[in-house]
């Protein structure tokens, strides 16, 4: 068995960037600049915006945080969400999720511009992604492939089973994994919770991507010897012994798992890293086509 050192390789992805940042600097142009719109004070966010930030700091990115009220009205976000748009300084920006139940999701996603939507949520690069187009491919997905390709994982032939249908992991990924011809070409069954038998379905696959958010979901008689399996899950479950009072358990029971796979991804150190990395990637993208374009 063969870890999927999320860590080291989002670190590898981490110095490349740097050293075209270097390069940019070298040429006088403008680094690329990051901005991430956070509301409220939810625990986790705050810890992922948090580190989204010192990345920028250490790869030599400028950044914004726009760190808002829970209070906050839909439109009064919409108006910060326009101010980002045409804010030229800005190169591309996120919302982080999830948003306070009182803002629709969608409409405050609908009104980024699809140009700096870096994040890959909005339905334009969504819509592109699935017809090989140029856009932005969701970050978590993006680092799943990466790690594929970097691991040099065969897919060709094989059958993957992506295990949850969320907007943000388990949709865009099997659209990607479809792709013909691109890095996770394979054959996909989407998967999700009202699933029935899906330990048949699971126990066909050549690679499991699990990003259902149940912890140790997926047990080692619900797969085969020599799978593949990409644990997308960080639930924070309760733990009066541990330091912070949880611990991030994943979807995947890594004790049965890991006796029957061929590569596994820790969690922690396996795809949350792999998520702010290609993060960073794509706003390198959005200030390489903004510059293509002045
Ligand atoms: N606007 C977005 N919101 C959310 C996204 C997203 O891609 N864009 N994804 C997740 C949260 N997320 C990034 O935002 C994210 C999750 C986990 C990690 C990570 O590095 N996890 C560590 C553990 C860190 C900890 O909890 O202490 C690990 O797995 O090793 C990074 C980013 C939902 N919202």
């Amino acid at each position: 068995m063969q870890l999927l050192d999320g860590k080291k390789i989002s670190n590898d992805i981490k110095n490349e960037i740097t050293v075209e940042v270097q390069k940019m600097k070298d040429r006088g142009e403008k680094v690329p600049h990051l901005a991430a719109v956070l509301v409220g004070n939810n625990g986790a966010s705050l810890t992922y915006v948090g580190s989204k930030v010192r990345s920028c700091e250490q790869i030599g990115f400028e950044s914004t945080l726009l760190h808002l009220e829970d209070t906050i009205t839909e439109e009064e976000l919409l108006v910060k969400i326009d101010e980002l748009n045409q804010n030229d300084e800005i190169d591309g920006f996120i919302v982080q999720l999830p948003l306070p139940k009182h803002i629709d999701e969608q409409k405050i996603l609908m009104a980024i511009d699809s140009s700096k939507d870096v994040d890959g949520f909005h339905p334009e690069n969504f819509g592109k992604m699935a017809m090989d187009m140029e856009s932005f491919i969701p970050a978590t997905p993006y680092g799943i492939l990466e790690l594929i390709e970097r691991y040099k994982i065969e897919t060709s032939g094989k059958h993957t089973v992506v295990i949850g249908r969320s907007h943000i992991v388990g949709r865009p990924m099997s659209i990607l994994l479809s792709r013909k011809g691109y890095p996770g070409d394979s054959t996909v069954t989407l998967t999700h919770s009202r699933t029935e038998n899906i330990a048949e379905i699971t126990r066909s696959a050549d690679i499991i991507i699990s990003a259902l958010g149940v912890p140790n979901f997926l047990k080692g008689d619900m797969v085969k010897e020599g799978v593949v399996v990409i644990d997308v899950g960080i639930t924070r479950v309760p733990d009066a012994t541990a330091e912070k009072g949880y611990v991030i358990t994943g979807d995947v029971d890594f004790e049965e798992v890991s006796k029957k796979a061929s590569f596994i991804t820790p969690v922690p150190g396996g795809v949350g890293p792999m998520t702010i990395a290609m993060l960073l990637k794509n706003t390198l993208l959005a200030r390489e086509r903004r510059m293509k374009k002045q």
